[in-house]
């Protein structure tokens, strides 16, 4: 089985790309989706925020405005966010691939490089687009303000450092363009496979 980490900066591109790899064949694990299941009704990060975060325990779950609101009034608390999330985030990855059967894994990890989750890969791509592409995208979503996209971005590791540190970078320009660079990185991991 062979670990490919998927990462880039906020609204890159990551869950897209990674859309790609799955309908080549890849098991696809994200750990934003893994975040939303440990933050929903019955989620395992409830009972621990609904302690340490009160305010962010709204309908039986932990309310993503709400922490928002909580980080931009105090931005030290998404440290003590991460402490509660990562270790279970952390264990979701390692039963998912207790059970996954396929020839590449790709684990889309916004923040692969800034963990050190790098190291337990086998190779890592970066998704890519130019700041003002990046950053009209994120808005777009309509999910954040404009004060909120650039303090997620700025606890981020550059988007040019996390390229250079990876095997493959995707541009995610196009759809059309991101699509072929997806097949080139599976058929050289495939041919590196059956080497
Ligand atoms: C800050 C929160 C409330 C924002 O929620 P929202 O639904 O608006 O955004 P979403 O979760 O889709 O995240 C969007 C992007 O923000 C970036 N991001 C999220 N958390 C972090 C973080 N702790 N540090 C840096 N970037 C982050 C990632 O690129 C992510 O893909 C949420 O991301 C959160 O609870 N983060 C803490 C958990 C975490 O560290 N997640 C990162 C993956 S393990
Ligand atoms: N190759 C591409 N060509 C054109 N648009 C793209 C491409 N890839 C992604 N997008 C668009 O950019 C936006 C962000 O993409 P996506 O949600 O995949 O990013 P992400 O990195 O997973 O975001 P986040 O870090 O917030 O989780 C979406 O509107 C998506 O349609």
């Amino acid at each position: 089985m062979f670990l490919l980490g998927l990462t880039g900066s906020i609204g890159m591109g990551k869950s897209t790309t990674a859309k790609m790899f799955q309908e080549l064949g890849c098991a696809v694990w994200d750990a934003d989706a893994a975040v939303h299941r440990l933050y929903s009704k019955n989620g395992l990060a409830v009972e621990p925020f609904s302690k340490v975060f009160p305010e962010s325990f709204v309908n039986g779950e932990v309310s993503r405005p709400a922490l928002k609101q909580i980080i931009q009034s105090d931005p030290s608390a998404l440290k003590r966010i991460e402490t509660i999330v990562h270790p279970l985030v952390a264990k979701d990855r390692a039963d998912f691939l207790a059970d996954v059967k396929s020839d590449i894994v790709v684990l889309d990890i916004p923040l692969l490089f800034e963990t050190g989750g790098d190291a337990a890969m086998d190779a890592t791509a970066c998704v890519f687009v130019d700041d003002e592409t990046q950053e009209a995208r994120v808005l777009e979503r309509g999910t954040m303000t404009r004060d909120q996209f650039l303090a997620i971005k700025a606890k981020q590791m550059p988007a040019a450092e996390k390229c250079a540190k990876s095997t493959y970078v995707i541009q995610t320009d196009t759809l059309e363009h991101a699509t072929s660079q997806v097949q080139k990185v599976v058929s050289t991991i495939r041919s590196q496979l059956n080497a």
